[in-house]
């Protein structure tokens, strides 16, 4: 009798206990939504979760606190919070939350979801060296130029031709071929980097879905939703693929070096016939994989993990921008009409924007910004707290999972005047010379708390060089050379107020932010001279 009065309290106890926490630490948490029992505040979420977040945060203030399954979860929707945070309690924030999925696909050995200590640090260091940092960035420029002709040369026939092509499909193997090129060399053929692609978007969905199992922890270990058997499916597929890649090249590198040895000759070239050495981040990482005395030695592990985190964190994001940035155009002629004034008059009609114009055209840098603030490709910024702490008058829970909704801020009228107008004019300032525009002091490296794209301080994206150096020129090119009639897909268009037809910008779920309707155009040329131009 008492055992079975004990099992009955024990399970009133487990049921009611989220309705104790909730009531009896609101004083120590920030507020919250009652919780129910097991899933805790996971009914009150949608699809889209940035979306679900700030319903919630319109209730309950810009910092709420929930618990998803039996994880506690703060969400912080205000820049002055994100500062409090990012900033002020940046060391206890250092880390970004692993899920099951990440563990697996990024061999738990990965740079984005490493604990701040002295791996991260050292591959951080390597990373801004030698891949990321604005000079290895500058250095690749002309690799990266080859591949934006390549993708002008695909609109330059389908233009010719008078076909559709699918931007949503085309712009990732863009992003994808230049992330590979910089990282992987020239040496690697295209049926690599094409079955990269493909594996890389697998990843990308699997990381984006929430699983049920990295939140209950009694279902640590059940599939119920299918995930786990997916991620060992898909890990399986690229484990081969990167075990390739990186075999082709040992093997390589033993040839050359037995060739040294034979020629006593020091010139040893993986990329070019120039008799260089040209080394790319594979080449390095290796490198340290042999060097017996390294300051942190890598593993086979450690460089699949690094290789997949580039992959997964530059493909998708960058193309997403850009697919944004064009719909947002089509549907605002206006903007468009002043981008291509700013690019004529800047560059001319006879030569191709290059990603040197960049800093002489702040309208289009500016239509980058304002893509990024009402579409960032992470609309939530994710991180961990590893250290309980205080903020203001909460204590915020060790292990507690952070987001700060970049999605919300950016549409909050507190900070933002007209946040959901499409307005690139907001970040530029008056000019001396009449007509010309020149940018405001917000940018997008983290320093200015309502416009955080690219994260924070020391986990802030380290992509940002790359990303700010390539996206400008491409869109400008684009917009240089080609009109974009909107082919359409079922759903990709509305009627505004006018019943004008105008593109749908619904977004779709997932880890990134993506357009839900592709976006399919036929892109019409502007230059008669665009052969020319394309080949000079
Ligand atoms: C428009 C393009 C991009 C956007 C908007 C973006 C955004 C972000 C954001 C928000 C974070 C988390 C930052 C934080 O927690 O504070 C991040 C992390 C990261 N990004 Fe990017 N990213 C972009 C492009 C790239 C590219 C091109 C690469 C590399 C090729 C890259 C590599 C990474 C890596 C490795 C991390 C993890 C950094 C860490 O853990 O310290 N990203 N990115």
């Amino acid at each position: 009798m008492i055992v079975e009065l004990l099992a009955l309290f024990l399970v009133i106890f487990l049921l009611i206990r989220p309705l104790l926490t909730s009531i009896f630490r609101t004083n120590r948490l920030p507020p919250s939504p009652i919780a129910l029992p097991i899933i805790g505040h996971f009914h009150l979420l949608g699809p889209i979760i940035h979306r679900s977040f700030q319903r919630l945060t319109n209730r309950y203030g810009p910092v709420i606190s929930l618990r998803l399954g039996s994880i506690p979860c703060i969400v912080v929707s205000s820049p002055d919070l994100a500062r409090e945070f990012l900033k002020t309690n940046e060391a206890n924030f250092s880390a970004h939350n692993a899920s099951i999925a990440i563990d697996r696909l990024t061999y738990a050995s990965g740079v984005a979801f490493a604990p701040y200590g002295p791996y991260f640090k050292f591959i951080k260091k390597l990373t801004i060296n030698e891949l990321l940092g604005s000079r290895p960035v500058s250095s690749f420029a002309s690799l990266r130029a080859k591949e934006r002709d390549r993708f002008l040369r695909l609109l330059a026939e389908k233009s010719e031709r008078g076909e559709a092509v699918n931007l949503t499909e085309e712009l990732p193997k863009l992003s994808n071929n230049v992330v590979s090129l910089m990282v992987l060399g020239t040496s690697n053929d295209r049926d690599h980097v094409d079955e990269a692609r493909l594996v890389i978007k697998e990843v990308t969905k699997v990381i984006g879905e929430f699983n049920l199992s990295d939140f209950v922890w009694f279902l640590r270990n059940v599939d119920l939703q299918g995930i786990r058997k997916r991620i060992e499916a898909t890990f399986k597929r690229y484990d081969a693929l990167l075990e390739k890649v990186i075999s082709d090249r040992e093997e390589l590198r033993r040839r050359k070096k037995m060739n040294k040895k034979d020629n006593n000759d020091d010139n040893v070239s993986n990329n070019s016939n120039d008799g260089l050495e040209v080394k790319d981040f594979l080449d390095i990482l290796l490198d340290n994989m042999e060097d017996e005395n390294a300051e942190i030695k890598l593993t086979r592990a450690h460089i699949k993990g690094i290789i997949v985190d580039y992959f997964t964190a530059g493909t998708d994001t960058t193309a997403i921008t850009t697919e944004w940035a064009l719909a947002e155009l089509i549907n605002h002629p206006k903007v468009l009409e002043k981008a291509r004034e700013e690019i004529d008059r800047v560059v001319g009609k006879s030569r191709l924007v290059s990603e040197s114009d960049s800093p002489d055209l702040p309208y289009i840098q500016a239509i980058l910004k304002e893509t990024l603030r009402l579409h960032p490709p992470l609309p939530l910024l994710e991180r961990k707290c590893v250290k309980e702490c205080k903020i203001g008058e909460y204590v915020i829970p060790e292990n507690a999972m952070l987001f700060v909704n970049n999605w919300a801020m950016a549409r909050d009228p507190k900070t933002w005047e007209s946040p959901l107008d499409f307005r690139p004019e907001r970040f530029l300032q008056a000019s001396s010379e009449p007509g010309e525009h020149k940018l405001g002091p917000i940018d997008v490296k983290g320093h200015h708390f309502q416009l955080l794209p690219f994260g924070s301080g020391r986990r802030m994206c380290p992509g940002v060089n790359l990303a700010t150096q390539m996206l400008p020129a491409l869109l400008a090119n684009i917009i240089q050379l080609f009109d974009l009639t909107v082919a359409g897909s079922p759903g990709g268009h509305l009627r505004d107020g006018n019943d004008q037809a105008v593109l749908n910008m619904e977004e779709g779920p997932g880890f990134t932010a993506p357009r839900l309707h592709e976006l399919v155009c036929v892109p019409v040329s502007r230059l008669s001279s665009l052969t020319t131009i394309l080949e000079s």
